[in-house]
């Protein structure tokens, strides 16, 4: 994977340039490389297509005269409209070498493809006027369109898009992936991104979710060293019963569920065991074989299950905090997961997580970090876009995508995966990275229109392809 997963943001990205160029190779040769190998690319996907490259002031618009440079060579009638002179040396020493037409921006009929390379990682502000409105003219009248390393308009690093910004149908990410390329709402208009690799190798917090690598029973494993998850259910059994499921299709040892009604277990194998106060739903959870909890699914949220919550919290065991006990923190998630001893993951969606934060940050992504450095817990927002982050400030993005996933129940199947892969592991975060990639690909197999026990049927295969 480009970068080895590792996503950079426009600063690291700048950083990761200098240690290149510390290495001896010229910011040219680094433009010429990143260009002709979009070019490539483009010729790949497009052949002879007739081409207009909008170029920017900056390096993203030197980046368009090599790629337009290249593709004159190939045969192919390409023209540069350009948004101004260039500002830096690599940029003007590209449009040196560039030896077709160019036009104004504001001059240039479009073509049947379009590559947009007006801004990049340098994009500082909103575009306006008529630079705006040329872009969409031109990406708009083009049949297929390409942006190099991001659509103009889009900031590099926190999905957020500046100004208006045309659908793209291929974003060639340059270097690295930057968080943008992930996070929505920019990522939708990417169409579909791939990475050019120029020889960029630079670490950061910030990495893609990839597929784990997760090891088979040992010969001498028995159900409790294969681990033994526990469902706390609510109001809403079902909601218990498909984590409880998903936990067991994902690898658990032994899957019992805690409910204070009568409730059929969701196959035979699926212990529930039955208690009427919290103080028994406390004795029940300190059963030290227990080695993860599940809190949340169908929980409901009036006064009863307040009480089984507080009871929850205190286990010892790892424990994945989802939906209505997220509710029932609200603001004060902080403060009582904080206090917790045992590792603990929170899994809030979008609407959740509204009513769990205190809006200090703007951006999703730096408050879900600032939340888990203050609960020392794992924070994984759901959504197409899941981070999940750590109180070190990591954060892991997810790539892969399945829309179908938009359904109820699904949430509940990833708590179950997620518990299972707590099981005995040290490090959550891992899990967590882990069981969210198991979940995605699960979906994927499914095919559409699932049911969230489609979705689980798919999760040993899912698995299979871990081991
Ligand atoms: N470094 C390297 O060696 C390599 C870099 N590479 C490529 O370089 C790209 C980054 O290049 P970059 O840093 O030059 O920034 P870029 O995105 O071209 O724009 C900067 C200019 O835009 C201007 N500007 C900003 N916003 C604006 C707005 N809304 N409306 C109008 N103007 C606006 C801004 O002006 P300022 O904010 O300074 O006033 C400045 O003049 C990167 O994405 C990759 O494609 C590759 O070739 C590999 C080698
Ligand atoms: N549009 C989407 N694309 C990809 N994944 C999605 C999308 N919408 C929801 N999901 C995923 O589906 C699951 C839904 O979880 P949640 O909202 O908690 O549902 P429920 O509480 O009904 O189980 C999450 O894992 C989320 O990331």
């Amino acid at each position: 994977m480009l970068n080895s997963g590792y996503i950079l943001t426009a600063d690291e990205m700048r950083k990761a340039e200098r240690a290149v160029f510390d290495n001896g190779t010229t910011v040219d040769r680094l433009m010429y490389l990143a260009g002709t190998s979009a070019a490539q690319q483009i010729w790949r996907i497009s052949g002879h297509m007739p081409t207009l490259v909008a170029c920017g002031p900056g390096n993203n618009g030197g980046d368009g005269y090599v790629i337009a440079q290249w593709l004159l060579e190939k045969g192919v009638e390409v023209r540069v409209a350009a948004n101004g002179d260039p500002i830096t040396d690599a940029a003007r020493n590209s449009r040196t070498a560039w030896q077709g037409e160019t036009v104004a921006l504001d001059q240039a009929v479009p073509a049947v493809q379009f590559v947009d390379c007006l801004f990049g990682t340098g994009l500082t502000r909103p575009l306006e006027g008529l630079l705006l409105q040329n872009l969409h003219r031109l990406a708009l009248r083009a049949n297929r369109r390409f942006a190099i390393d991001l659509p103009s308009g889009v900031h590099s690093d926190n999905g957020e898009t500046l100004s208006d910004i045309p659908q793209f149908d291929h974003t060639l990410a340059l270097g690295a992936y930057k968080p943008s390329h992930f996070l929505e709402p920019s990522r939708g208009y990417m169409g579909h991104v791939s990475g050019i690799d120029i020889g960029i190798r630079a670490r950061s917090d910030f990495s893609v979710i990839q597929r784990p690598q997760i090891s088979k029973p040992a010969t001498s494993d028995h159900k409790y060293s294969r681990g033994l998850v526990a469902i706390v259910a609510g109001k809403m059994s079902g909601a218990a019963q498909l984590a409880a499921l998903a936990a067991q299709a994902s690898g658990a040892g032994y899957v019992k569920i805690f409910a204070q009604t009568d409730i059929v277990p969701p196959h035979h194998s699926i212990v529930v065991e039955r208690f009427d106060t919290g103080e028994q739903l406390g004795q029940l959870l300190s059963d030290p074989r227990i080695s993860a909890v599940v809190v949340g699914p169908g929980l409901g949220r009036d006064r009863d299950p307040r009480k089984l919550l507080s009871e929850t919290l205190k286990a010892a065991a790892p424990l994945v905090v989802d939906a209505d006990a997220l509710m029932l923190m609200g603001k004060d998630a902080t403060s009582l997961i904080a206090s917790r001893s045992g590792q603990t993951v929170l899994t809030p969606h979008m609407g959740e997580f509204a009513a769990m934060r205190n809006d200090g940050d703007r951006f999703r992504m730096d408050e879900l970090r600032r939340m888990a450095g203050k609960t020392h817990a794992i924070m994984l927002l759901k959504g197409p876009d899941t981070m999940i982050a750590n109180e070190q400030g990591k954060v892991a993005i997810s790539d892969a995508r399945c829309s179908w996933l938009s359904t109820a129940g699904t949430g509940d199947v990833l708590s179950g995966i997620i518990a299972t892969r707590l099981s005995g592991n040290e490090n959550a975060f891992v899990a967590a990275c882990a069981a969210q990639w198991l979940h995605t690909r699960a979906a994927q197999l499914a095919g559409p229109a699932f049911s969230p026990e489609g979705l689980v049927d798919q999760l040993p295969q899912a698995l299979a392809e871990c081991l």
